[in-house]
């Protein structure tokens, strides 16, 4: 048991992840959200994210929280109206707009993950590989391969030449 333990300790303290703010059309999403929440739990990691309950971020904060790990939401004072995000489980960080929302996900976390999600998933993820690209910092980025995310960014990188490597951006 111990060893297990041990054999699951992270050498990454807080990972932001980015995701979709809606559920997706396939229930396998809703399952990947949850589960990395969970694994997340318990590798004892704590979590960065944009903040607010709905969508995929919402199952994946819910699953942190509720696993007892701290949960820190990054969100701008006009995402603040609760129609808008929901209820924001742990610690709520209010800033003052999108760039200041991601500096702050970026300065907070250790490493990145990105799940399935629509443009703004895409946006945060393709900003802090460009970030890393030019030594901004040196945080890895993880995508694990699900097929929403993938068939973006394989768009993206044929049409620019790069190549098309997801498990890590670098
Ligand atoms: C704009 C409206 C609701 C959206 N509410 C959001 N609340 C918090 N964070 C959000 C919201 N929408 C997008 N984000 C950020 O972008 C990522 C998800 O975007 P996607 O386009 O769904 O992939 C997510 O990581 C958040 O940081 C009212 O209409």
């Amino acid at each position: 048991m111990e060893i297990e333990s041990e054999m699951k300790q992270s050498r990454f303290g807080r990972i932001c992840v980015f995701c979709g703010s809606s559920q997706g059309k396939k229930t396998s999403y809703q399952d990947a959200a949850i589960e990395l929440g969970k694994e997340l739990v318990s590798r004892n990691i704590d979590l960065v994210y944009g903040g607010g309950s709905i969508g995929l971020m919402g199952l994946v904060s819910q699953a942190v929280h509720d696993g007892g790990r701290h949960v820190i939401g990054v969100i701008p004072k006009t995402l603040m109206p609760r129609e808008l995000t929901g209820e924001t489980v742990g610690e709520v960080k209010a800033v003052a707009d999108m760039h200041q929302r991601k500096a702050e996900m970026a300065r907070h976390s250790d490493a990145f993950i990105a799940l399935p999600g629509g443009y703004g998933t895409l946006e945060e993820l393709l900003e802090v590989i460009t970030w890393a690209q030019l030594g901004i910092h040196d945080k890895p980025e993880y995508v694990p391969c699900h097929e929403s995310v993938a068939s973006k960014l394989s768009w993206e990188t044929e049409q620019l030449g790069y190549p098309q490597t997801y498990g890590i951006s670098r």
